[in-house]
């Protein structure tokens, strides 16, 4: 296996040193000679990202995306590890789905691929999918879901909540009230009054949200929300983890970026569920985020097919893609913040590349059980991590993602720092830049 030294690089923002990866290990590179030796001078070297939630769409819809096209858009976008959303097509709610999903991405070898099982069969919310067997499969899952869709009924979500308590299970809910979302087009406001559009009102993610806290409180289970999106659930979660709810969050990128004025382009490609909301939502996301309130940045990759995005808005399916942008969208919306005791987002800004490393690697690696990953990169870690160059700005190009669709609402803008390169085990996933698979 090869090795690695890489010189000079700053760990997190302290002080260059040099680091030596060998036997799928970190080690102290004083002094020490390796195989292939990269300069690393001006960059951040962080812990492997973990994706909390990834759309990979194999088995099902492969012209979308493929484990391994999702597993290299991943490793370019510095992650080591995602978890794989259960709505392929089978679902995800059998022992054999969730193991052939795994076996794939082992295969692929370009970063640890964990599924995430359905709640109920088929996503269907009326039967609890065989979660037991799920979680004693190779695959090991821990993390189940429905998302796409809501677990509407409560007794459902109460018997799922608690099932999953005997292995440290988590139930990750989509929150949507789809009894207040039938024909929603985008968030319900000012501008889908303007537009004339079918709205998607924030209470219906918030109704949801307050409901499965007070379930999880009840049976003492953990609870994950997914795509948090709006200012409300932000207080909600608030308040619930000061009553010590065991509740965990995510929020996207473009949830943290995008407002709903996008819209008004009736370009499908700023179409997802939930849908992007308010400048003050963002405000409060933001301060959530940097606060802990939120505990993590997921990306929701969701790829689709032209044909499935490149239409007339309604009949458009939502989502965008995520993988390849997370870091930089984070890195752009955190710099500079004080209350993330943010710096200028350059090499040196330790407090920055801290928060990023929590959100995006030590917390989501906790929630979803990933022992070996979220791990600093420092002697004795395993070399599961990744090279910033956060002085490098690029631009956007969805022809130039690996990414087997082209749904980037990012398009031309132009983005701090770039992934040089990422390791997975001490093996070079990305190198320079490029995928090396
Ligand atoms: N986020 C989306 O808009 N779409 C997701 C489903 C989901 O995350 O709810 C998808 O699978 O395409
Ligand atoms: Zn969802
Ligand atoms: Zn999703």
């Amino acid at each position: 296996m090869t090795t690695y030294l890489i010189k000079n690089v700053s760990v997190l923002g302290a002080t260059p040193t040099d680091l030596l990866l060998r036997d799928g290990l970190v080690h102290d590179g004083a002094g020490q000679s390796a195989d292939v030796e990269i300069d690393g001078k001006g960059l951040v070297a962080l812990p492997g990202l973990v994706d909390l939630h990834t759309h990979l769409r194999e088995p099902g819809r492969e012209d979308a995306e493929t484990v391994e096209t999702g597993s290299r858009a991943a490793a370019l976008g510095g992650y080591t590890a995602v978890c794989a959303m259960a709505n392929t097509d089978p679902v995800a709610d059998t022992a054999g789905v969730v193991e052939q999903v795994w076996r794939l991405g082992q295969a692929a070898g370009l970063v640890d691929v964990q599924p995430i099982g359905a709640v109920t069969i088929g996503l269907a919310g009326e039967q609890l999918a065989e979660l037991g067997a799920m979680a004693d499969s190779p695959a090991k899952v821990r993390m189940f879901s429905d998302d796409g869709f809501c677990v509407h009924d409560p007794r459902l979500m109460r018997r799922a909540l608690e099932y999953v308590k005997a292995f440290d299970g988590v139930i990750a809910q989509h929150a949507e009230e789809h009894r207040l979302t039938v024909g929603a087009q985008m968030h319900e406001g000012v501008e889908s009054a303007k537009l004339g559009l079918t709205g998607w009102p924030a209470v219906a993610e918030e109704a949801i949200i307050a409901r499965d806290v007070l379930l999880a409180e009840h049976v003492g289970s953990r609870l994950h929300v997914c795509h948090v999106s709006t200012a409300g659930s932000v207080e909600i979660l608030r308040h619930a983890k000061a009553r010590g709810v065991h509740v965990t969050a995510e929020v996207t990128p473009h949830h943290l970026l995008l407002t709903d004025t996008r819209a008004c382009t009736y370009d499908p490609v700023n179409k997802v569920n939930p849908p992007l909301r308010t400048q003050s939502d963002i405000d409060a996301l933001r301060a959530g985020l940097a606060e802990g309130v939120i505990d993590a940045v997921a990306t929701d990759h969701a790829p689709h097919a032209t044909e499935d995005k490149e239409c007339e808005w309604a009949r458009a399916r939502p989502g965008m893609l995520g993988l390849e942008t997370a870091l930089s969208i984070t890195v752009q919306v955190l710099a500079g913040r004080e209350d993330a005791g943010a710096g200028d987002g350059g090499v040196t800004d330790a407090a920055l590349w801290d928060l990023i490393a929590e959100r995006m690697s030590r917390t989501p690696a906790r929630i979803a059980g990933l022992t070996g990953h979220g791990h600093d990169p420092v002697p004795g870690a395993p070399a599961n991590l990744t090279l910033v160059d956060p002085a490098a700005r690029w631009t956007v190009d969805p022809a130039a993602l690996a990414s087997r669709s082209r749904n980037t609402p990012y398009t031309g803008m132009e983005l701090p720092g770039r992934v040089v390169a990422t390791f997975l085990r001490g093996e070079a996933t990305v190198l320079d830049g490029k995928a090396q698979k």
